[in-house]
């Protein structure tokens, strides 16, 4: 079911200087800050050849990458993100295995303009699973 690996994304406390040491110190392709109020996130994009990275930090008062940023204060890889063709036939088959979709349960447009939903950590090895809809 799942497919490609969309992005890796790391929850970082200094959005600019993170984006900063991808560029000069390894040499990446970084895009620009995108604030993503429907998530709150500001996330930056690095294009690598075979993926990309997402750089979170939160916006807003009730960001849901808060918590985890107040335990790993110096940053931390935050979640995965495959792609799927279907993505509401991927969740009604995860729903029925038994793991916990996040949220209302109807995928929000992500990032990319796509459906994404989110699986809980304690439900995959403890990583937090995002399927976008490719
Ligand atoms: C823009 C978009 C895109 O790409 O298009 C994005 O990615 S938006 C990316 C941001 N959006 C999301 O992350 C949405 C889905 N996330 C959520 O709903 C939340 O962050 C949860 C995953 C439910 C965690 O919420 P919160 O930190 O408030 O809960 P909590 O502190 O009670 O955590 C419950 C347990 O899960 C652990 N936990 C929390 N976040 C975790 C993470 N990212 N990876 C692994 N474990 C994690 C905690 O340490 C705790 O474990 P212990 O009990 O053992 O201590
Ligand atoms: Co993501």
């Amino acid at each position: 079911m799942i497919g490609r690996l969309n992005h890796v994304a790391i929850a970082v406390p200094d959005l600019q200087a993170a984006a900063e040491q991808y560029r000069s110190t390894l040499g990446a392709k970084v895009g620009p800050p995108q604030d993503e109020p429907d998530h709150g996130v500001t996330v930056v994009f690095i294009d690598l050849p075979n993926t990309k990275i997402e750089l979170l930090h939160p916006l807003g008062e009730a960001s849901p990458i808060a918590g985890f940023l107040e335990k790993n204060p110096s940053g931390g890889i935050h979640h995965i993100c495959y792609e799927v063709d279907d993505i509401l036939a991927a969740r009604d088959h995860l729903k029925a295995s038994g793991a916990r979709v996040l949220g209302s349960g109807e995928p929000k447009i992500g990032a990319h303009g796509k459906p994404v939903l989110f699986l809980h950590p304690k439900d995959f090895n403890g990583c937090l699973v995002e399927l976008e809809q490719a």
